[in-house]
């Protein structure tokens, strides 16, 4: 059985082709499938299960005290959580952005909670989140932490579902639907189109990319293969469409990837607006998000004023004793009340109108601040990774659409095994990438963060050979970094370190997660080799598909101070990321010669692309070469890279 982080992601078995209706009987299932699973891996439903089994499992953090309230975060609240005794806080599967419950710590499952908010930061000993409002009472005492599913994004994929059966008939998107299912032909325009491009680095594959997204009638695909400058690209579509006059939808399925938009939109001051909980943005893009651009307009000074009145009249009421007095102020308080509203409504219209480019994640394009605004465009970045029904959020609200993404790296997570069976992970990027090709897509074919050894295994598997590393990187060392000398272990490009022969097997943890000893033992001697000739410990990547292999490695490390800043994860948690150095822990090991969900190649594919100049694999390869790909990939590190025999390092 595999554990969460390393969930198999190998495609549904959706059809390419399917009516809108057949796609929305489907889909409504599989999202509440979806989401039964995520509430059972948090607490939510698991009322028999006891509050310590659930702070075992990372899902509660009991035992806290609020140690610090600030405000600040544009009206929000900020609450500080330590452990009542004051140390570090259990290990636990909180994250930035979670949505989280505040309950006193022996408060029984039914019981009320005392507010509900979004993590905004995790540090060590403590955890700050951010409430609209301040709980009333109850933070004197000792209390817990829950993470809970985020109904939001559920209630929001099954409305859109039924708006999408509606939106044939009616809508922004009418006339895109039928190109996105198949049942009408996308359409380019015949008109020679030139254009001058903002960016003047971009390269031919960048501007044909370019090109054939702003003669696109409906519908463009941007292809990019690892480094090879999709965002770039992205950007630079988004400012030739503001160019033209088109108002955009740019969205992600991360908050990263939008802030990542909002902040490479910056230089070019786009009119722009990000909307989103402030707690989920980052501190450089605040400016842009949509509450402070609110506070600052002339609608937002007067409801702050009409407040204040209201107020006033409040506390008059309380004193009134005429009843005659008492109706005509609470008639004055009701027409203010309602002026009030209006004036923050039209606030909020008033930004969003006068701005070109709109940026939300994906769940976040559902809010009632959108409805009834329609777009021109909408840009989907990080498509590949985003559900086809979140995708769907979006895509009504505009006639044309730019998906930017990369099919053949890993899709998103499905949490419930019977949803992906089915199909639910399947998306929308790679249905159209296999109903239309070429007709609509386009592919970056220049990388800019691989040394060339490393990207030609990539190149080759999965990019028919089309991938080509810019001069810049194609040739760059380890040991041309700052600081970093020649050695047998920062010379090779490519290093294979094998376990065979060497009595480094597998095993299972607790949870069934595999792990293996002694191979974290010489993934961490090869970092420290790195360290010690001088590699920066923030330039090293550790990525191994398995969880437990990751809690191992972070154990192992933390023997070695100077190991401290070498960054340990599963390869999906690794997505979209790099480093200079990369080591791949493979795990597998056994008689039986199983590899498990390592076979799935976009997981592989993703692990060893995130390596700028060293990717070194440490394996069992007589285990691994049992699966065909993986054998390909053993043979192309022994051929083109360094060997060496995990013997050789002295690991006990
Ligand atoms: N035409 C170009 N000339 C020089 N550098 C470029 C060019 N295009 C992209 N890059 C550089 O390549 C790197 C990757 O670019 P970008 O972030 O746009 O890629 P991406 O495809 O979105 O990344 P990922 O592979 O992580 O999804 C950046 O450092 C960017 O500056």
């Amino acid at each position: 059985m595999e554990k969460v982080g390393e969930k198999s992601s190998r495609p549904g078995t959706r059809p390419s082709f399917m009516t809108v209706d057949q796609f929305v009987s489907l889909m409504s299932p599989l999202i509440d499938l979806e989401k039964e699973a995520e509430i059972l891996a948090s607490i939510g439903s698991s009322s028999s299960k006891s509050l310590d089994v659930a702070q075992k499992k990372g899902s509660v953090l009991l035992n806290l005290k609020c140690t610090d309230v600030q405000t600040g975060l544009m009206g929000k609240v900020l609450l500080e959580f330590q452990s009542n005794k004051g140390d570090l806080l259990p290990a636990h599967k909180f994250s930035n952005h979670d949505v989280v419950i505040v309950k006193p710590n022996k408060a029984d499952s039914s019981s009320p909670l005392l507010g509900q908010g979004v993590v905004y930061r995790l540090k060590d000993s403590s955890i700050i989140v951010a409430f609209d409002d301040i709980p009333e009472d109850g933070l004197n005492g000792s209390l817990r932490l829950e993470k809970v599913a985020n109904e939001v994004t559920y209630r929001s994929m099954k409305d859109t579902l039924i708006q999408l059966s509606k939106g044939i008939q009616k809508g922004p998107a009418a006339d895109l639907i039928p190109v996105l299912f198949g049942e009408k032909p996308p359409a380019v325009s015949k008109k020679a189109i030139q254009f001058s491009p903002f960016n003047k680095n971009l390269d031919h594959s960048q501007r044909d990319a370019v090109l054939k997204s702003i003669s696109c009638g409906d519908v463009f695909l941007l292809h990019g293969p690892p480094g090879t400058g999709k965002t770039t690209t992205v950007i630079e579509i988004i400012l030739q469409e503001v160019k033209r006059g088109s108002k955009i939808l740019a969205c992600a399925a991360s908050n990263i990837a939008v802030d990542n938009m909002v902040e490479r939109l910056f230089p070019f001051r786009v009119k722009l607006v990000r909307l989103g909980h402030p707690a989920r943005l980052l501190p450089q893009v605040l400016e842009s998000a949509l509450d402070a651009q609110v506070l600052r307009g002339d609608n937002s000074a007067l409801a702050n004023d009409i407040r204040k009145e209201i107020k006033v009249l409040s506390g008059k009421l309380l004193k009134a004793k005429d009843r005659n007095a008492k109706r005509d102020i609470k008639k004055e308080l009701r027409a203010l009340t309602r002026e009030e509203r209006k004036r923050q409504q039209l606030a909020i219209t008033d930004v969003i109108k006068s701005a070109d480019v709109v940026l939300t994640t994906l769940t976040g394009a559902f809010s009632r601040k959108l409805e009834g605004c329609a777009f021109d465009l909408v840009i989907i970045d990080e498509a590949a990774q985003a559900l086809e029904v979140a995708c769907w959020i979006a895509l009504l609200k505009g006639p044309r659409c730019v998906l930017a993404g990369d099919h053949l790296q890993l899709p998103p997570t499905i949490q419930s095994v019977e949803a992906e069976k089915k199909g639910l992970g399947k998306t929308l990027f790679e249905r159209l990438a296999s109903l239309y090709g070429d007709e609509v897509m386009s592919m970056l074919t220049v990388q800019y963060r691989m040394h060339e050894l490393v990207m030609n295994w990539s190149s080759k598997e999965f990019y028919n050979n089309k991938v080509e590393a810019h001069s810049s990187v194609a040739g760059h060392m380890l040991y041309d970094l700052e600081g970093v000398k020649k050695s047998s272990a920062t010379t090779p490009t490519l290093l294979l370190i094998d376990t065979t022969g060497c009595d480094i097997d597998e095993k299972k943890d607790e949870e069934e997660s595999t792990m293996n000893e002694g191979e974290a033992a010489v993934t961490i001697a090869h970092a420290k080799q790195l360290i010690e000739c001088g590699v920066k410990a923030n330039n090293i990547g550790i990525i191994t598909p398995y969880a437990a292999q990751v809690t191992l490695l972070k154990m192992t490390r933390s023997k070695t101070n100077i190991l401290k800043d070498v960054e340990i994860s599963t390869v999906d948690g690794f997505q979209g990321r790099e480093k200079e150095a990369i080591i791949i822990s493979m795990v597998r090991s056994n008689s039986k010669k199983e590899v498990g969900f390592l076979s799935d190649h976009r997981r592989m594919n993703v692990a060893v692309t995130r390596a700028r100049r060293q990717c070194c694999l440490v394996c069992d390869s007589e285990t691994v070469s049992n699966d065909k790909f993986l054998k390909r990939l053993v043979e192309y590190f022994e051929e083109h890279g360094e060997y060496l025999s995990a013997s050789q390092y002295d690991i006990n």
